[in-house]
């Protein structure tokens, strides 16, 4: 009788602990969509909560037709629409913001989406302080600290909980070694370190099954500029979507699944970081174990040969000020 009672409860809270919202903001949009799709294939996420300022509705209208058992609500673009739409959720991912048009950097996004990121931010730090925050809107090396400060800014911030999204750095620099090599790209487990753009993106070639990539310029300059190649064949209609849509849904995956006690699950992400703040660098891109709160473990660079070691020093110049200026702007512009 005990022992019945005792499975149960067992049972309950397990099945419980495996109850997970997730949330997108920016659900409408060109990553939103593909993303909230992949989202609504994952047996890991029972309730999927979509917010756009247009068309949440009617992206979860549409994806709720799918038969997986998950439930999905979009959200009218009011605050409380947004409030309802984070309360009790584990996991938001933020692609809400503008992309990039040719021409652009990653930098001339921040006047517009600062201010958007910093509103959603105040939003999560209201309704969800407890939540894991994936923020995938550029210029991430900005957006990451800004999400952070208005978090310290409303005595909630835990820096375990907040991640910028550089996954597709390493699902780029994968693909593209397996292009040269003639492998698949499944086998090739690219470290990619620093941030996410131009020259503060720094992939380890040196550390990879085929170390003598890193004196490879052209492949180094594709993976520190891939987004570029993607802005530019969408000649004015966005940057990349649905590669970001998989990159962004393997991150959360991850993240899900640290969350339920799976061990050793290790991805690349900005996050807050020990290990170049004497250099000025609170936020910085490695290895990270991730457990059930969210960082377990930040892994340190490693060794690394002397080209690398002059790439990462023209990422931390960059990183330092991207993350001043996100620091900067939360001062400046504290919002409502
Ligand atoms: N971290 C990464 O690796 C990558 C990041 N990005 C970034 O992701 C962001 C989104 O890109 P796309 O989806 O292509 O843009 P998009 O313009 O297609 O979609 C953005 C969506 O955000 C919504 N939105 C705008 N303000 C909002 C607010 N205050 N609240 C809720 N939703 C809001 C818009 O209505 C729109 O539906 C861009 O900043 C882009 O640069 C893009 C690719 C890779
Ligand atoms: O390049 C852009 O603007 C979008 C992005 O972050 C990427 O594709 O890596």
């Amino acid at each position: 009788m005990f022992m019945a009672s005792h499975i149960q409860r067992r049972a309950f809270s397990a099945s419980a602990r495996n109850l997970s919202k997730v949330t997108v903001l920016g659900a409408a949009g060109g990553i939103g969509q593909p993303l909230s799709l992949l989202l609504k294939l994952n047996p890991r996420v029972t309730e999927l909560a979509l917010y756009d300022i247009r068309g949440g509705p009617g992206v979860a209208a549409d994806l709720s037709h799918i038969n997986t058992k998950s439930t999905v609500k979009g959200y009218d673009p009011t605050p409380t629409g947004l409030a309802n739409a984070l309360k009790g959720a584990e996991v938001v991912l933020i692609p809400a913001g503008v992309p990039r048009k040719p021409g652009m950097t990653r930098d001339d996004l921040f006047n517009t989406n600062a201010s958007i990121v910093r509103d959603l931010a105040k939003a999560c730090a209201e309704s969800c302080p407890e939540a894991k925050i994936l923020v995938i809107a550029n210029p991430v090396n900005s957006t990451v600290p800004i999400c952070a400060e208005v978090f310290k800014s409303r005595g909630v911030y835990n820096p375990k909980r907040l991640f910028g999204v550089t996954t597709l750095d390493v699902v780029r620099a994968s693909r593209f070694v397996s292009e040269l090599k003639g492998t698949d790209p499944a086998d090739e487990n690219i470290t990619v370190v620093g941030g996410h753009s131009g020259v503060t993106i720094v992939p380890l070639f040196s550390q990879s099954k085929h170390p003598e990539l890193s004196s490879n310029a052209e492949l180094i300059h594709r993976v520190q500029f891939g987004g570029d190649e993607v802005v530019k064949a969408k000649a004015g209609a966005g940057s990349a979507t649905l590669s970001m849509a998989m990159a962004g849904a393997r991150m959360a995956e991850s993240v899900l699944r640290a969350g339920q006690g799976e061990k050793g699950i290790i991805e690349p992400t900005f996050v807050d970081s020990p290990l170049y703040k004497d250099r000025g660098v609170d936020f910085f891109s490695s290895k990270v174990e991730l457990g059930p709160n969210g960082v377990e473990k930040i892994h340190p660079v490693g060794k690394i040969d002397a080209n690398e070691e002059k790439m990462l020093e023209a990422c931390l110049v960059d990183l330092k000020k991207n993350i001043e200026k996100g620091v900067a702007f939360v001062a400046q512009n504290p919002g409502k």
